[in-house]
């Protein structure tokens, strides 16, 4: 197969690379198993994208925050400055038993070592439902180079739905941490309005926040020349906030305040990341910000990451929130848009840093 991919001419070959990975369900880590030694053209980024255009800080961290009391006046200060400034953060002694997120680990490498045959039953166009689609690199059609991932999305509608529709060998797990995620997912909205001077939530305040969820399983298999491609490209999540469980391998880079440097983001064993996303900045006016951040391809190890993405719901509208603007007296800097509009425009594009807000700027 590899070498059939490498032979034919540029047209054929992707077309042959389209039949490899999606229609025969090999996806990129079928590719990395062939053992090409070398990354086929469609992978190669251009310069600027490359791992040696990153500058890189060594000496600097994001925060990491022991939450094991979310009323403590110096958690909440905490967590609200580090998405003031940083946008990221990890968080220690969160309450989600370490059981429940080696689990989830397990059933995520169980999903990637099913056969290619039962994979790719849940491509796109041979998926049971929209809620469940797995995917190679990020928006394959709209990219002009292709990033060394696969991942399986499953948008969260309900347990008896995902009962049903979610692959078996990884349903139950990932259930378990959705419902267990509630004991981060709750305090962390509370104290993150707190910062914004929003002591009671109402109904449809947590609707607008924490209204939709998509769990995302990324397989990042090891790559024959890590220098010339991504794992994830440039990109702010389009959340609310994202909890993000990653294993030991490390990999994920975010940028620093002075939007210039990079930082790694370094695997702590039991941590959870929290990132804030568009959503998040838009509904706070841009007090809160979303990073840019991206993951780098890796030669010896495999890895794996599990995003939970905690969303409004599509159907919501969102914008700078009216309590931030009359507290701030700021005019508001984003207009008002249906969320779906704006998750949607984010798939329409590749990944392009934060060019998604450009959506939703006034
Ligand atoms: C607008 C959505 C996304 C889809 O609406 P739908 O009408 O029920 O679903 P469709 O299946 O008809 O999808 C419409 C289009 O959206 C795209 N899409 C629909 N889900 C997908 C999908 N998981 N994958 C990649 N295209 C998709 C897909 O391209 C498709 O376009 P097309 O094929 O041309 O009809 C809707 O589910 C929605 O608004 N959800 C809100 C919650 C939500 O999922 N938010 C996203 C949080 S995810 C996030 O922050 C970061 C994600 C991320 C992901 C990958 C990365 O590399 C980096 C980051
Ligand atoms: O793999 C990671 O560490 C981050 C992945 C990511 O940014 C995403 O899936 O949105
Ligand atoms: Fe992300």
């Amino acid at each position: 197969m590899a070498q059939q991919i490498r032979l034919k001419n540029e047209e054929a070959e992707i077309e042959d690379l389209t039949e490899f990975l999606i229609k025969a369900g090999h996806g990129v880590k079928g590719l990395s198993e062939t053992e090409l030694g070398d990354l086929p053209q469609q992978y190669i980024q251009p310069q600027s994208e490359r791992p040696s255009c990153m500058k890189i800080m060594d000496e600097s961290s994001i925060p990491i925050i022991d939450v094991s009391n979310w009323d403590d006046p110096m958690v909440v200060k905490s967590v609200c400055d580090a998405a003031h400034k940083w946008g990221f953060f990890q968080i220690i002694n969160h309450g989600i038993p370490l059981e429940v997120l080696e689990n989830v680990k397990l059933a995520t490498l169980a999903f990637f070592s099913l056969p290619p045959e039962e994979k790719r039953n849940y491509f796109k166009h041979t998926s049971p439902s929209n809620h469940v689609r797995l995917s190679t690199s990020f928006i394959p059609e709209a990219e002009n180079a292709l990033e060394w991932k696969d991942y399986l999305s499953l948008f969260y509608v309900s347990d008896v739905e995902a009962l049903t529709l979610w692959p078996a060998v990884c349903r139950d797990q990932l259930l378990d941490y959705m419902r267990m995620s509630q004991v981060v997912i709750k305090p962390l909205t509370e104290v993150l309005m707190k910062g914004l001077n929003i002591n009671e939530i109402n109904e449809k305040e947590w609707s607008a926040m924490t209204g939709s969820k998509r769990i995302n399983l990324n397989y990042y298999p090891k790559c024959p020349k890590p220098e010339l491609t991504v794992g994830v490209g440039r990109h702010s999540d389009v959340s609310t906030f994202t909890l993000l469980l990653q294993d030991d391998i490390g990999g994920l880079y975010v940028r620093a305040p002075d939007g210039e440097n990079w930082i790694h983001v370094p695997p702590i064993p039991g941590a959870l990341v929290v990132n804030i996303g568009d959503a998040l900045q838009i509904m706070s006016n841009g007090k809160y910000k979303s990073i840019e951040h991206r993951v780098i391809a890796n030669k010896i190890n495999d890895r794996i990451s599990i995003p939970l993405f905690v969303n409004p719901k599509p159907s919501e509208v969102i914008g700078p929130l009216e309590e931030v603007l009359k507290e701030s007296g700021e005019k508001p800097k984003y207009k008002t848009v249906l969320y779906s509009d704006y998750t949607l425009h984010f798939y329409r594009k590749n990944h392009d840093g934060k060019g998604t807000l450009e959506f939703a700027k006034l």
